[in-house]
């Protein structure tokens, strides 16, 4: 079944702060966007806009599959993945722990977990606490998310940063199968994916806009 998600002209304010002025964006299954920006312009806010964590200023973010608009509590609860850039592991639950309280919190079946696991080549970390792991080590522990249960669209924050060379690329390869299943990946980076991507680069807004921000 296709998804398309739709930013229309959304505007994005952190305080008195105007990041985001009327940006337009559409993907559909498939599409990996990269978005790139210097620090603090706003791509963090806006992958959490997205994710639901919060309603934009103005301007409207959609989600349509075959059978037409998606109900929005739907689309956050049943089609997002939102992994940020601190990894959400407990510290104390061993890997094994950690991963599978996810798969129950996801409702997701024992052979996604043990896929996940294959896939990643977590088993060496699986008896370690996570407080434990590299940098590194616990990204891959999080990406496991994506594989545990499936869900179409990954918002990604920086998920390349800490991983070897290695890594990203069995990361990237991730990321591929994802969208040559229909899958939809958005991920905040300072270098674009290592693969095919379309590139939204953020630039903040001008003095006009923010000033008109100020009043609203
Ligand atoms: N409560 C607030 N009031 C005003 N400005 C805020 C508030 N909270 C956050 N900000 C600003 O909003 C911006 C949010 O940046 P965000 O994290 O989305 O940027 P980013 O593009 O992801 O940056 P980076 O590349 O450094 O990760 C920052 O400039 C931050 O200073």
């Amino acid at each position: 079944m296709s998804l398309s998600v739709t930013l229309d002209k959304i505007s994005l304010k952190k305080g008195y702060n105007l990041l985001i002025s009327n940006l337009n964006l559409e993907v559909g299954s498939g599409d990996a966007i990269s978005l790139t920006g210097q620090n603090g312009v706003g791509k963090t806010t806006l992958l959490r806009a997205i994710a639901g964590f919060f309603s934009p200023q103005t301007g409207k973010i959609s989600a349509f599959d075959d059978h037409g608009l998606i109900d929005p509590i739907r689309f956050r609860t049943e089609f997002i993945h939102y992994l940020g850039h601190h990894d959400a592991l407990s510290p104390t639950r061993t890997t094994e722990q950690e991963l599978r309280f996810q798969a129950q919190y996801l409702n997701a079946n024992e052979n996604n977990y043990q896929f996940a696991v294959q896939y990643l080549n977590l088993s060496p970390l699986l008896d370690l606490e996570t407080r434990l792991l590299s940098a590194g080590q616990k990204r891959r522990v999080s990406l496991a998310r994506l594989l545990i249960a499936p869900r179409r669209l990954w918002l990604l924050d920086e998920p390349m940063s800490p991983l070897d060379a290695h890594q990203r690329d069995l990361a990237a390869r991730l990321m591929q199968d994802h969208l040559s299943d229909g899958g939809i990946i958005i991920a905040a980076v300072h270098d674009p994916l290592p693969f095919e991507t379309r590139i939204v680069h953020l630039t903040r807004p001008d003095l006009k806009a923010q000033e008109a921000a100020l009043v609203d």
